[in-house]
């Protein structure tokens, strides 16, 4: 489904890609490790049409999202979401006036009844009742705004998310719950993830392949359950090492390997 080859970026004459290649097919869930400033952000913002690279191929289902008209297509089908879910939602509009517009957007012949009904679905399908509708971003928790910011992206019905830190900003044991929630929007919807992340943990919890990139290069490729028991390369031990192991996402990981064997 999306195939990049060779992809490269520079800031200023500064390489911050070199020769990046991976893909990721219909319904997986591929996730994306490195330290900071290692260019996790910059794939996902190329994938997601905000960046444009230096060199290299970003195919979507087997052509060029150079292309207008591929690029046009891909705006629907790729989505992002980002770290910060209280700056990704506009302030000043409520839970309903978001996801109205993203509906608008993307699904400009439905009628009246036929919105009211998508947008209570989205929301319920992210675990918040209607009684939400009516509520402004400062009248959520993080966690709550990051739940909405996933219907919102939900409802061009994509068939890629590029998850980009989008647990990051929340605790532990929220994480531990959107991870489920990831989890079940997958199975139901079937779409694709590109999870990011600096924390392998997290990562753990959800992923079934797992891309370690260092200093704009990817040094390692393994599915999860490899990946976590028998690293390869030293930069992925670093990682395995500094990571403290959380149960909650342990419990989880157990479950992605018994998914990865069957
Ligand atoms: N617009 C920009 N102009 C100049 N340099 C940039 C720009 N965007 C990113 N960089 C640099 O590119 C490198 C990779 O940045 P990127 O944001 O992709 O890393 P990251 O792995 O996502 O980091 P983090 O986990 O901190 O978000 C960094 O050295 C960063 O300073």
């Amino acid at each position: 489904m999306l195939v990049i080859e060779g992809l490269q970026k520079s800031y200023q004459g500064k390489k911050v890609l070199d020769s990046v290649s991976f893909s990721i097919s219909p319904g997986e869930i591929v996730g994306l490790i490195g330290m900071s400033g290692s260019g996790k952000s910059t794939i996902a913002r190329c994938v997601a049409g905000l960046e444009n690279a230096n060199a290299g191929k970003l195919l979507w289902n087997g052509r060029s999202l150079k292309e207008r008209a591929v690029r046009r297509m891909s705006h629907q089908d790729i989505q992002m979401v980002f770290q910060d879910p209280r700056n990704s939602l506009n302030p000043a509009w409520t839970v309903r006036r978001s996801l109205l517009e993203s509906l608008h957007q993307f699904h400009k012949s439905i009628n009246k009844q036929g919105f009211i009904g998508k947008m209570e679905s989205l929301l319920l399908s992210v675990g918040l009742n209607t009684d939400y509708l009516d509520r402004y971003p400062h009248e959520l928790s993080t966690g709550q705004c990051q739940r909405v910011c996933l219907a919102r992206v939900l409802a061009p019905e994509p068939k890629l998310l590029v998850l980009d830190e989008c647990l990051s900003a929340l605790d532990v044991s929220i994480q531990a719950q959107m991870i489920s929630l990831l989890q079940e929007l997958h199975h139901n919807r079937q779409v694709s993830y590109l999870f990011i992340s600096h924390d392998i943990a997290v990562v753990a919890g959800l992923c079934q392949r797992v891309l370690v990139i260092q200093h704009g290069v990817i040094v390692e490729e393994a599915g999860v359950y490899e990946l976590i028991h028998h690293p390869k390369h030293p930069y992925t031990r670093s990682l395995l090492a500094d990571t403290p192991v959380f149960p909650e996402f342990m419990e989880l990981a157990d479950v992605s390997n018994e998914r990865n064997v069957i």
